[in-house]
């Protein structure tokens, strides 16, 4: 057997943006997370092309798809022995593998698959609430905690039950899949997702968009997507026509809609990072909302209040973009001064904010960067929160906001709030992370204080920002437990 082919994709975190970017008018800015989704491709050799699709986390979650051709057209139908359906998996490779004969001719493709594929997918453990492993080894709900855990663990139930925690594990996953099966068929090169943005990453997102879409049965912002294939960025979305023509599922050619060079796919990722010696800290609060029903209820406020509506949107866009120009700016400067800005991290992380211009160098224009960080994102927060009272959803509901407050008036704690469309899901930090320090660093006082919450069953997830941009292909031997995880053919 040849070496695997090995692609993960990050999962996503909308630290602003959240309904805004649903309209192209407006943007996100959504930064990728360093937990991923991977997916590992490999030959086998049997005598037929079978494609075994394994899902290693989960209980009955073992898919085999038949692959039969007529002529060009290949298709690729579930076995009727399977335990379970997967939509998401199967339309993937069906349109993965159309697309691909498309692109490089039937027997090319009929000739990779020949002699039987194997498919592992696994997902790192934040992508699923570790409470229960955790009370089952008698552990604290604490960073510390989850980096014991085993690397993709066993969650014990069937992929239908078990408890997201709003990263995207469905985006990240489809992305992985699609683009390791874009290299494995040979439609892309591996450089495509070794290097920056280029055509065979744009193929694969384009791609990914419309499996995605396809698999909801709607098209979305498609900002976790993107998230997925590129990185953190700022991120404006597609207009939905452009695939429109295939969400119906008439037999047409998809590489016309899904090439790179069509230019309906009219999306755009800005750049956007977030500031170095920070780190992201994100907290699942376990009451759990439904999405789609927050974002029927705000758009049809929408649609009603035009004018309110519009006057909010604006000024929260301009709020969501001074953010993001202030987080890219901390960037510039650090490059810039280094040894400045390291110590203004150094000071400013045993300081509450309202400490800050105690700073002998409080008029530095790096504290001045900060300072406008913490001051945006609470502006966004007050928005975010009129918001939800003008349409009646609980965007950021009182115990969040109680629970954010507690987190953004500790010593260290730059900013926060609620991640994309808000409910009761999650909570986002950004906090300094002072180099070699050897007082309690931010991210510990805050894990303290969400280990003693009372008031909402707060857990900690164990990632921070990716600083790899997007999808990317791996070595299954770099990636601690992967080969564990996904076990042999
Ligand atoms: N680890 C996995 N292995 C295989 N399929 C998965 C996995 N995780 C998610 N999926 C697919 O994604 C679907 C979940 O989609 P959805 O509920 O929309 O998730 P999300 O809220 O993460 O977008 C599942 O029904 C399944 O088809
Ligand atoms: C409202 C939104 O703009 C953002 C929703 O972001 P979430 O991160 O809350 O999404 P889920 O993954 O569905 O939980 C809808 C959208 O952009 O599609």
């Amino acid at each position: 057997m040849g070496t695997p082919i090995v692609v993960s994709a990050p999962g996503k975190v909308l630290i602003a943006g959240g309904y805004l970017v649903l309209d192209p008018a407006y943007s996100g800015l959504v930064v990728s997370t360093s937990s991923r989704f991977y997916t590992v491709i490999r030959a086998e050799t049997s005598t037929t092309s079978r494609i075994c699709v394994r899902s290693p986390q989960f209980t009955n979650a073992t898919w085999d798809y038949n692959v039969s051709s007529v002529a060009a057209q290949v298709t690729v139908e579930p076995s009727p022995e399977n335990a379970s359906k997967n939509k998401f998996v199967h339309l993937a490779l069906q349109k993965t593998i159309t697309l691909a004969v498309e692109v490089k001719g039937a027997s090319s493709v009929k000739d990779i698959l020949s002699k039987g594929t194997d498919i592992a997918i696994v997902g790192g453990n934040d992508f699923y609430s570790q409470r229960a492993q955790l009370e089952a080894r008698n552990l604290p709900r604490t960073l510390e905690s989850l980096s014991k855990l085993t690397p993709f663990a066993y969650t014990g139930v069937e992929l239908a039950n078990v408890h997201k925690t709003g990263l995207g594990s469905s985006a990240a996953l489809i992305t992985s899949l699609v683009s390791a099966l874009l290299v494995y068929l040979q439609v892309i090169p591996e450089s495509s997702l070794t290097e920056g943005d280029n055509q065979g990453r744009r193929l694969a997102h384009n791609l990914a968009q419309y499996v995605h879409c396809f698999a909801q049965g709607k098209v979305g912002s498609g900002f976790d997507v993107a998230a997925a294939v590129f990185g953190s960025h700022l991120y404006t979305r597609f207009q939905a026509s452009v695939i429109q023509p295939l969400m119906d599922d008439q037999v047409v050619p998809l590489f016309p809609v899904i090439s790179p060079s069509n230019s309906e796919w009219n999306y755009n990722i800005g750049d956007f990072k977030l500031p170095p010696l920070t780190r992201m800290m994100l907290a699942d609060v376990d009451a759990g909302s439904d999405t789609p029903s927050l974002v029927g209820k705000v758009l049809k406020w929408r649609q009603e209040s035009r004018d309110t509506a519009n006057a909010l949107w604006t000024t929260l866009d301009s709020l969501n973009q001074e953010l993001a120009k202030t987080l890219l700016q901390l960037s510039e400067l650090y490059s810039r001064n280094e040894k400045a800005y390291i110590d203004v991290v150094t000071h400013a992380a045993s300081l509450s904010a309202s400490e800050w211009s105690t700073l002998t160098m409080s008029k530095d224009p790096v504290i001045s960067a900060f300072v406008k960080v913490r001051n945006t994102t609470e502006s966004i927060r007050g928005k975010m929160r009129e918001m939800g009272t003008l349409c009646d959803v609980p965007i950021e509901p009182i115990e969040q906001t109680k629970l954010l407050d507690a987190c953004v008036s500790l010593p260290g704690v730059i900013g926060g709030g609620v991640p994309g469309a808000g409910g009761y899901d999650a909570i986002w930090l950004l906090v300094f992370d002072p180099p070699g320090s050897s007082e309690e660093l931010p991210s510990e006082r805050v894990g303290g204080l969400w280990q003693s919450y009372t008031e909402l069953d707060v857990s900690p997830l164990l990632a921070s920002e990716s600083m790899a941009k997007g999808a990317r292909i791996e070595k299954l031997a770099d990636i601690a437990g992967l080969k564990e995880a996904v076990g042999s053919a």
